[in-house]
Protein backbone atom coordinates (compact mmCIF):
# COMPACT_ATOMS: atom_id res chain seq x y z
CA UNK A 1 0.00 0.00 0.00
CA UNK A 2 1.51 3.31 -0.89
CA UNK A 3 1.38 6.17 1.64
CA UNK A 4 -0.96 8.03 -0.10
CA UNK A 5 -3.56 5.73 -0.36
CA UNK A 6 -2.94 5.30 3.88
CA UNK A 7 -5.65 6.89 5.39
CA UNK A 8 -5.24 9.46 8.24
CA UNK A 9 -8.19 8.39 10.28
CA UNK A 10 -10.00 4.91 9.61
CA UNK A 11 -13.69 5.02 11.99
CA UNK A 12 -14.75 0.86 11.46
CA UNK A 13 -18.10 0.25 13.20
CA UNK A 14 -16.98 2.26 16.06
CA UNK A 15 -19.83 2.92 18.32
CA UNK A 16 -19.78 5.11 21.86
CA UNK A 17 -21.70 4.65 25.04
CA UNK A 18 -21.18 6.05 28.53
CA UNK A 19 -21.78 3.94 31.14
CA UNK A 20 -24.12 6.33 33.61
CA UNK A 21 -23.99 5.45 37.57
CA UNK A 22 -27.33 3.85 38.51
CA UNK A 23 -29.12 3.97 35.10
CA UNK A 24 -29.11 2.17 31.88
CA UNK A 25 -26.01 2.91 29.76
CA UNK A 26 -26.16 5.66 26.99
CA UNK A 27 -25.79 4.73 23.60
CA UNK A 28 -24.80 8.12 22.02
CA UNK A 29 -23.16 7.24 18.85
CA UNK A 30 -23.90 4.13 17.09
CA UNK A 31 -21.63 1.70 15.04
CA UNK A 32 -19.99 4.55 12.55
CA UNK A 33 -17.61 4.12 9.37
CA UNK A 34 -15.78 6.92 8.92
CA UNK A 35 -12.66 7.58 6.27
CA UNK A 36 -10.17 10.27 6.59
CA UNK A 37 -7.80 11.07 3.75
CA UNK A 38 -3.91 12.09 4.98
CA UNK A 39 -4.41 15.54 3.41
CA UNK A 40 -8.07 15.90 3.66
CA UNK A 41 -10.51 18.61 5.26
CA UNK A 42 -14.01 16.74 6.60
CA UNK A 43 -16.11 19.08 8.25
CA UNK A 44 -18.36 16.96 10.69
CA UNK A 45 -22.13 18.95 11.25
CA UNK A 46 -25.20 17.50 13.47
CA UNK A 47 -28.02 18.96 15.59
CA UNK A 48 -26.80 19.50 19.38
CA UNK A 49 -25.99 16.95 21.05
CA UNK A 50 -25.55 14.40 18.45
CA UNK A 51 -22.75 13.03 19.25
CA UNK A 52 -19.87 15.24 17.37
CA UNK A 53 -17.48 15.94 20.31
CA UNK A 54 -17.66 12.23 21.09
CA UNK A 55 -16.85 10.98 18.02
CA UNK A 56 -13.80 13.41 18.20
CA UNK A 57 -13.02 12.67 21.52
CA UNK A 58 -12.68 9.08 20.38
CA UNK A 59 -10.64 10.41 17.28
CA UNK A 60 -8.20 11.95 20.11
CA UNK A 61 -8.04 8.13 21.90
CA UNK A 62 -9.92 10.29 24.75
CA UNK A 63 -12.73 7.86 24.72
CA UNK A 64 -12.75 3.74 24.43
CA UNK A 65 -15.10 2.33 21.56
CA UNK A 66 -17.87 0.22 23.17
CA UNK A 67 -16.97 -1.85 19.91
CA UNK A 68 -15.58 -1.15 16.48
CA UNK A 69 -12.31 0.41 16.09
CA UNK A 70 -9.81 3.54 15.32
CA UNK A 71 -7.17 3.47 12.87
CA UNK A 72 -4.95 6.58 12.78
CA UNK A 73 -2.88 6.30 9.94
CA UNK A 74 -3.08 2.66 9.57
CA UNK A 75 -2.38 1.52 12.82
CA UNK A 76 -5.36 0.62 15.49
CA UNK A 77 -5.22 3.22 18.31
CA UNK A 78 -4.50 1.77 21.55
CA UNK A 79 -4.22 4.85 23.66
CA UNK A 80 -3.81 9.41 23.60
CA UNK A 81 -3.71 9.92 19.87
CA UNK A 82 -0.06 11.59 19.61
CA UNK A 83 -0.29 12.14 15.85
CA UNK A 84 -2.97 14.60 16.53
CA UNK A 85 -3.17 17.86 17.60
CA UNK A 86 -6.73 19.13 19.32
CA UNK A 87 -8.04 23.09 19.11
CA UNK A 88 -11.10 22.90 21.23
CA UNK A 89 -13.82 25.79 21.68
CA UNK A 90 -11.88 26.71 24.76
CA UNK A 91 -8.48 27.85 24.44
CA UNK A 92 -5.75 26.01 26.52
CA UNK A 93 -3.90 29.17 27.18
CA UNK A 94 -1.82 29.85 30.49
CA UNK A 95 -2.63 32.40 31.94
CA UNK A 96 1.23 33.26 33.80
CA UNK A 97 3.25 32.50 30.37
CA UNK A 98 3.47 35.05 28.06
CA UNK A 99 2.00 34.71 23.95
CA UNK A 100 5.53 33.20 23.06
CA UNK A 101 6.18 30.96 25.74
CA UNK A 102 2.55 29.64 25.40
CA UNK A 103 3.52 28.69 21.74
CA UNK A 104 6.83 27.55 22.90
CA UNK A 105 6.42 24.91 25.87
CA UNK A 106 4.73 22.37 23.22
CA UNK A 107 8.35 21.74 21.56
CA UNK A 108 10.38 22.39 24.96
CA UNK A 109 7.80 19.79 26.54
CA UNK A 110 9.49 17.60 23.57
CA UNK A 111 12.72 18.32 24.13
CA UNK A 112 13.49 20.79 21.73
CA UNK A 113 15.90 23.09 22.93
CA UNK A 114 14.70 26.76 24.73
CA UNK A 115 16.23 29.08 22.88
CA UNK A 116 15.48 27.31 19.34
CA UNK A 117 11.42 26.67 20.59
CA UNK A 118 11.24 30.26 21.05
CA UNK A 119 12.61 31.03 17.82
CA UNK A 120 10.19 28.63 16.43
CA UNK A 121 7.41 30.47 18.18
CA UNK A 122 8.53 33.52 16.84
CA UNK A 123 8.19 32.51 13.68
CA UNK A 124 4.73 30.67 14.09
CA UNK A 125 3.90 34.10 15.59
CA UNK A 126 4.13 35.89 12.69
CA UNK A 127 2.54 33.22 10.39
CA UNK A 128 -0.78 34.14 12.37
CA UNK A 129 -0.36 37.74 12.37
CA UNK A 130 0.91 38.64 16.34
CA UNK A 131 4.61 38.87 15.51
CA UNK A 132 4.56 42.30 17.86
CA UNK A 133 1.97 40.46 20.40
CA UNK A 134 4.92 37.75 21.88
CA UNK A 135 5.45 39.66 24.98
CA UNK A 136 1.45 39.96 26.42
CA UNK A 137 -0.15 37.46 28.55
CA UNK A 138 -3.28 35.92 27.38
CA UNK A 139 -5.57 37.75 29.42
CA UNK A 140 -4.55 41.54 27.08
CA UNK A 141 -5.57 39.76 24.15
CA UNK A 142 -9.01 39.27 22.20
CA UNK A 143 -10.99 36.73 21.94
CA UNK A 144 -9.46 36.19 18.09
CA UNK A 145 -6.38 36.82 19.14
CA UNK A 146 -6.53 33.76 21.83
CA UNK A 147 -7.33 31.98 18.96
CA UNK A 148 -4.69 32.88 16.91
CA UNK A 149 -2.01 31.89 19.62
CA UNK A 150 -4.26 28.15 20.17
CA UNK A 151 -3.71 27.94 16.08
CA UNK A 152 0.05 28.61 16.35
CA UNK A 153 0.33 26.37 19.45
CA UNK A 154 -0.76 23.30 17.60
CA UNK A 155 0.37 23.79 14.47
CA UNK A 156 4.04 24.55 15.69
CA UNK A 157 4.15 20.66 16.49
CA UNK A 158 3.32 20.09 13.70
CA UNK A 159 0.89 17.40 13.94
CA UNK A 160 -0.35 15.37 10.57
CA UNK A 161 -4.27 15.52 11.73
CA UNK A 162 -5.95 18.24 13.26
CA UNK A 163 -8.80 17.54 16.05
CA UNK A 164 -11.16 20.85 16.22
CA UNK A 165 -14.05 20.91 18.05
CA UNK A 166 -16.25 24.31 17.26
CA UNK A 167 -12.93 26.35 17.82
CA UNK A 168 -14.16 29.43 16.27
CA UNK A 169 -17.49 29.08 18.28
CA UNK A 170 -17.35 31.83 21.12
CA UNK A 171 -16.20 34.25 18.53
CA UNK A 172 -18.22 36.77 16.32
CA UNK A 173 -18.79 35.95 12.70
CA UNK A 174 -16.71 38.44 11.23
CA UNK A 175 -14.01 37.38 13.67
CA UNK A 176 -14.99 33.95 12.66
CA UNK A 177 -14.65 34.45 8.39
CA UNK A 178 -11.09 36.28 9.28
CA UNK A 179 -10.06 32.80 11.29
CA UNK A 180 -11.22 30.55 9.06
CA UNK A 181 -9.34 32.21 6.10
CA UNK A 182 -6.38 32.28 8.20
CA UNK A 183 -6.70 28.38 8.79
CA UNK A 184 -7.47 27.99 5.03
CA UNK A 185 -4.02 29.30 4.46
CA UNK A 186 -2.16 27.46 6.98
CA UNK A 187 -3.78 24.01 5.51
CA UNK A 188 -2.97 24.95 2.06
CA UNK A 189 0.99 24.97 3.12
CA UNK A 190 1.17 20.87 3.57
CA UNK A 191 -2.54 19.95 3.62
CA UNK A 192 -2.80 17.82 7.25
CA UNK A 193 -5.87 15.75 7.49
CA UNK A 194 -8.46 17.54 9.60
CA UNK A 195 -11.59 16.80 11.33
CA UNK A 196 -13.81 20.00 12.06
CA UNK A 197 -16.79 20.01 14.03
CA UNK A 198 -19.19 22.79 13.78
CA UNK A 199 -22.94 23.24 14.30
CA UNK A 200 -22.23 26.19 11.05
CA UNK A 201 -22.82 24.43 7.84
CA UNK A 202 -21.57 27.47 6.39
CA UNK A 203 -18.42 27.33 7.86
CA UNK A 204 -18.27 23.68 7.06
CA UNK A 205 -19.07 24.34 3.51
CA UNK A 206 -16.71 27.28 3.05
CA UNK A 207 -14.00 24.80 4.77
CA UNK A 208 -14.03 21.62 4.00
CA UNK A 209 -13.59 19.13 0.83
CA UNK A 210 -16.33 16.43 2.65
CA UNK A 211 -19.24 17.84 5.04
CA UNK A 212 -20.44 14.77 6.68
CA UNK A 213 -23.70 14.65 8.77
CA UNK A 214 -24.32 13.23 11.89
CA UNK A 215 -28.30 12.23 13.20
CA UNK A 216 -29.24 13.34 16.20
CA UNK A 217 -28.91 10.95 19.05
CA UNK A 218 -28.75 8.57 21.15
CA UNK A 219 -27.29 5.92 18.83
CA UNK A 220 -26.57 8.82 16.05
CA UNK A 221 -25.25 8.01 13.07
CA UNK A 222 -23.60 9.42 9.88
CA UNK A 223 -26.61 10.03 7.24
CA UNK A 224 -25.24 12.14 4.71
CA UNK A 225 -21.80 12.43 3.29
CA UNK A 226 -21.31 15.34 0.56
CA UNK A 227 -18.74 16.30 -1.62
CA UNK A 228 -17.44 20.07 -1.70
CA UNK A 229 -16.73 20.74 -5.08
CA UNK A 230 -15.39 24.40 -4.95
CA UNK A 231 -11.93 25.19 -5.91
CA UNK A 232 -9.33 26.58 -3.73
CA UNK A 233 -7.66 28.89 -3.12
CA UNK A 234 -11.03 29.95 -1.19
CA UNK A 235 -12.67 33.41 0.30
CA UNK A 236 -14.51 31.98 2.57
CA UNK A 237 -16.28 35.20 2.82
CA UNK A 238 -16.99 35.72 -0.97
CA UNK A 239 -17.50 31.81 -1.59
CA UNK A 240 -20.97 32.06 0.07
CA UNK A 241 -22.32 33.83 -3.13
CA UNK A 242 -21.32 31.41 -5.75
CA UNK A 243 -24.03 29.08 -7.09
CA UNK A 244 -22.32 25.92 -6.09
CA UNK A 245 -22.17 26.74 -2.43
CA UNK A 246 -25.46 27.26 -2.58
CA UNK A 247 -26.63 24.44 -4.19
CA UNK A 248 -24.76 22.43 -1.75
CA UNK A 249 -26.14 24.11 0.83
CA UNK A 250 -29.93 23.17 0.15
CA UNK A 251 -29.44 19.49 -0.23
CA UNK A 252 -27.16 19.51 2.95
CA UNK A 253 -29.98 21.04 5.20
CA UNK A 254 -32.72 19.36 3.93
CA UNK A 255 -30.71 16.04 4.92
CA UNK A 256 -30.04 17.88 8.22
CA UNK A 257 -33.55 19.97 8.99
CA UNK A 258 -35.17 16.87 10.69
CA UNK A 259 -32.44 15.77 12.78
CA UNK A 260 -32.09 19.38 13.98
CA UNK A 261 -35.69 19.58 14.79
CA UNK A 262 -35.64 16.21 16.60
CA UNK A 263 -32.90 17.14 18.41
CA UNK A 264 -34.89 20.58 19.54
CA UNK A 265 -38.24 18.50 20.68
CA UNK A 266 -35.60 15.71 22.30
CA UNK A 267 -33.72 18.89 24.61
CA UNK A 268 -36.95 20.55 24.82
CA UNK A 269 -38.83 18.05 26.34
CA UNK A 270 -41.64 17.12 23.91
CA UNK A 271 -39.94 13.66 23.07
CA UNK A 272 -37.95 11.44 25.22
N1 LIG B 1 -19.30 11.69 29.83
C1 LIG B 1 -20.55 11.52 29.41
N2 LIG B 1 -21.43 10.78 30.12
C2 LIG B 1 -22.69 10.59 29.69
N3 LIG B 1 -23.19 11.13 28.55
C3 LIG B 1 -22.36 11.89 27.82
C4 LIG B 1 -21.00 12.13 28.19
N4 LIG B 1 -20.43 12.92 27.27
C5 LIG B 1 -21.39 13.18 26.34
N5 LIG B 1 -22.54 12.55 26.68
C6 LIG B 1 -23.80 12.56 25.92
O1 LIG B 1 -23.52 12.06 24.62
C7 LIG B 1 -24.27 12.78 23.64
C8 LIG B 1 -23.29 13.37 22.62
O2 LIG B 1 -22.55 14.42 23.24
P1 LIG B 1 -21.51 15.30 22.39
O3 LIG B 1 -20.90 16.28 23.33
O4 LIG B 1 -20.62 14.41 21.64
O5 LIG B 1 -22.50 16.05 21.38
P2 LIG B 1 -22.19 17.23 20.35
O6 LIG B 1 -22.81 16.83 19.07
O7 LIG B 1 -20.73 17.55 20.34
O8 LIG B 1 -23.01 18.42 21.00
P3 LIG B 1 -22.89 20.04 20.88
O9 LIG B 1 -23.12 20.37 19.44
O10 LIG B 1 -24.03 20.52 21.73
O11 LIG B 1 -21.54 20.41 21.40
C9 LIG B 1 -25.07 13.83 24.39
O12 LIG B 1 -26.38 13.33 24.59
C10 LIG B 1 -24.34 13.97 25.71
O13 LIG B 1 -25.23 14.33 26.74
Amino acid sequence: MTMEAVRAVSLKQMAISFEMAGKARFDAVAATNLEVGAHEFVAIVGPTGCGKSTLLNATAGLLTPASGTVEVFGQPLKSINKQAGYLFQQDSLMPWKTVLENVAIGLEIAGTDRAEARRIARDWLGRVGLATFADRFPRMLSGGQRKRVGLAQVLIRNPKLLLMDEPFGPLDAQTRLIMGDLLLKLWSEDRKAVMFVTHDLDEAIALADRVVIMSAGPKSRIIGDFKVALERPRDIGEIRHDPVFNRLHRDIWQALRDEVMTAYRQSSGEIA
